[in-house]
C-alpha cells in the first residue's frame, strides 16, 4: 500500500516536471500543476496518474492556488445606516460590482430613490476600493412604465425585483397580482432590455413551504415567459431541482439563475441538526440533498445560465435569535471560500471561474472584471461574529475553519 503510494506520487511529480518544461516551452498555457495530494486523489482509479491541466491553476510549493477574475455578486443586501458600513466593506474586499437588493424600509421604488441609495454605499466605502453597486428597483403594484425608462436613463439602475408580497424579508410592498398590476411595466422593461430579477415563490398559505418555489414556477413564470418571451428574468437563489429544469428548458440568455453558497453546500437537515439553528433559515428554505446535488450540477457543469448571487442577507443578532426570526444568512465574508470548496468536491475547479466572474457580466451584458483575484487553499478560521455600532452580525460557518482564502496578492 504506502509502496504504491509513493511509485504514484514520484510518478507524478515526473509528470509534474514534465508538464511545467512544456509550458516554459510553449508558453501557451497559464500553467498548472497540481499538488501531490490532488494527484494522488485522481489516481486511485486510474492505473497511472491523471495529471490535470486547468487554466489559471498554479502550484506553489505543494499549496494549490487559483487565480481568477474578480467575481462579481449578481444578489447582495447591503441594508442601510450602520448595518450598511459595516457589512459593504466585506463584500469590497471580495467583489468587483454587486447587484444591490431595494428591499429597505422604505423600499427603493424610484430611480431618485436608487440614486440616493448609490450615493450612501459610495460614502461608506473603504478607501481605495473600486466596488461598483449596481442598483435596483423594488416593483409594486404601483410602478409606472415611466418609471423604466427613467431607471435605463439614470445609468445606474441595472433590474427591477419582483418580491410577491409577503415572500420574503421588507416584502410587504410588493406585488400582489403580477399579471393584473404589472404587465405594462414589463412590457416598458423589454422595450430597454432591463432585466426582472425575481423572488420566486408563491405566497399562498395553503402551499408547502418547500413547494412554493415550483408552485411559482408553474403558475407565474412559465405563463410569463410565453407571454413576454423578451423579457429577460433572473431567477434568483434557487433552491431546487424544478427550478434548474425550467432554467435549462429556456433559451440561454433570456432566462438565467443566481445560486447561493449556503443551497450548494447546506441542506434542510442544517436547520434542525442539533437544535434549531437560526443562522441557517434563510428564504427560499433550505431543500432536501437530491435539490442540492441537482444544482451543484447545474453550476458545476459550465452551463452559463448559472452565476455567483450571494444574497448575503445580514441581520443584527437580536432578530435572529428570538421568537420570530429574520429569514436571511449572512455569507458575505465566507461566500467565495465555500463556492471554491463545492466546485473542488465536484472536481470542476475549472469551471468555477465562469461561475463566480463570466457568466454574470455576460448576461446583464456588463463587461468582465480585468483585476484578477486568487484563492488559495490556506485554512482560516471564520471570525465568530462581527460586532458594530447596532450590535453583532453573525457570519454563516461562524468559528469555523474553512479551506480556501481569497486575496488580491
Ligand atoms: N434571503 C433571505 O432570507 N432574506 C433576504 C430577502 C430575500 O432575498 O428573499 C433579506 O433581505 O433578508
Ligand atoms: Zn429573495
Ligand atoms: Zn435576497
Amino acid at each position: 500500500m504506502f509502496s504504491a503510494f509513493r511509485e504514484i506520487y514520484f510518478y507524478g511529480c515526473a509528470w509534474a516536471i514534465l508538464l511545467s518544461l512544456l509550458d516554459l516551452f510553449f508558453q501557451n498555457y497559464d500553467l498548472l500543476l497540481i499538488c501531490h495530494d490532488l494527484v494522488v486523489m485522481q489516481t486511485s482509479n486510474l492505473p497511472f496518474p491523471r495529471v490535470r491541466v486547468l487554466e489559471h491553476v498554479k502550484v506553489k510549493s505543494m499549496k494549490m492556488e487559483l487565480t481568477i477574475a474578480q467575481p462579481d455578486d449578481w444578489h447582495l443586501h447591503l441594508r442601510d445606516g450602520d448595518l450598511l458600513e459595516a457589512v459593504v466593506p466585506h463584500s469590497a474586499k471580495h467583489f468587483g460590482r454587486a447587484i444591490v437588493m431595494p428591499n429597505l424600509k422604505p423600499p427603493i421604488t424610484t430611480t431618485v430613490a436608487a440614486i440616493a441609495y448609490r450615493e450612501s454605499i459610495l460614502k461608506v466605502l473603504p478607501s481605495n476600493c473600486d466596488f461598483t453597486p449596481l442598483m435596483t428597483l423594488y416593483l409594486t403594484d404601483a410602478t409606472k412604465p415611466e418609471e423604466i425608462r427613467l431607471a435605463r436613463e439614470s445609468g445606474v439602475v441595472y433590474a427591477v425585483k419582483l418580491y410577491p408580497a409577503g415572500a420574503t424579508t421588507n416584502s410587504q410592498d410588493g406585488v400582489t397580482d403580477l399579471f393584473g398590476k404589472c404587465m405594462p411595466v414589463l412590457e416598458e422593461m423589454v422595450k430597454h432590455n432591463m432585466p426582472l430579477l425575481v423572488h420566486g415563490e408563491v405566497t399562498s398559505p395553503e402551499v408547502d413551504v418547500f413547494d412554493r418555489e415550483k408552485v411559482f414556477i408553474e403558475t407565474i413564470l412559465t405563463p410569463l415567459v410565453q407571454m413576454l418571451p423578451e423579457l429577460k428574468i433572473v431567477m434568483e437563489h434557487i433552491t431546487t431541482m424544478d427550478a434548474v429544469k425550467f432554467v435549462e428548458s429556456c433559451p440561454e440568455g433570456s432566462i438565467a439563475a443566481t445560486v447561493t453558497p449556503q443551497h450548494i453546500v447546506l441542506n434542510r437537515n442544517s436547520l434542525f441538526q442539533g437544535g434549531l439553528q437560526p443562522h441557517n433559515y434563510c428564504l427560499p428554505v433550505l431543500k432536501r440533498e437530491t435539490h442540492r446535488q441537482a444544482i451543484v450540477s447545474a453550476v458545476t457543469s459550465g452551463s452559463k445560465r448559472f452565476f455567483l448571487g450571494t444574497d448575503s442577507a445580514p441581520h443584527e443578532k437580536r432578530k435572529k435569535e428570538c421568537p420570530c426570526g429574520c429569514a436571511g444568512i449572512y455569507n458575505a465574508p465566507v461566500a467565495l471560500s465555500l463556492y471554491a470548496k463545492v466546485f473542488e468536491e465536484a472536481n470542476a475547479l475549472d469551471k468555477l471561474e465562469a461561475f463566480t466572474s463570466f457568466n454574470g457580466p455576460d448576461f446583464y451584458g456588463l463587461p468582465r472584471n480585468k483585476t484578477k483575484i486568487k484563492l488559495r487553499k490556506t485554512p482560516w478560521k471564520v471570525p465568530e461574529s462581527f460586532s458594530y455600532a447596532s450590535g453583532n452580525i453573525i457570519p454563516m460557518f461562524a468559528g469555523e475553519t474553512l479551506e480556501w482564502s481569497p486575496s488580491f496578492d
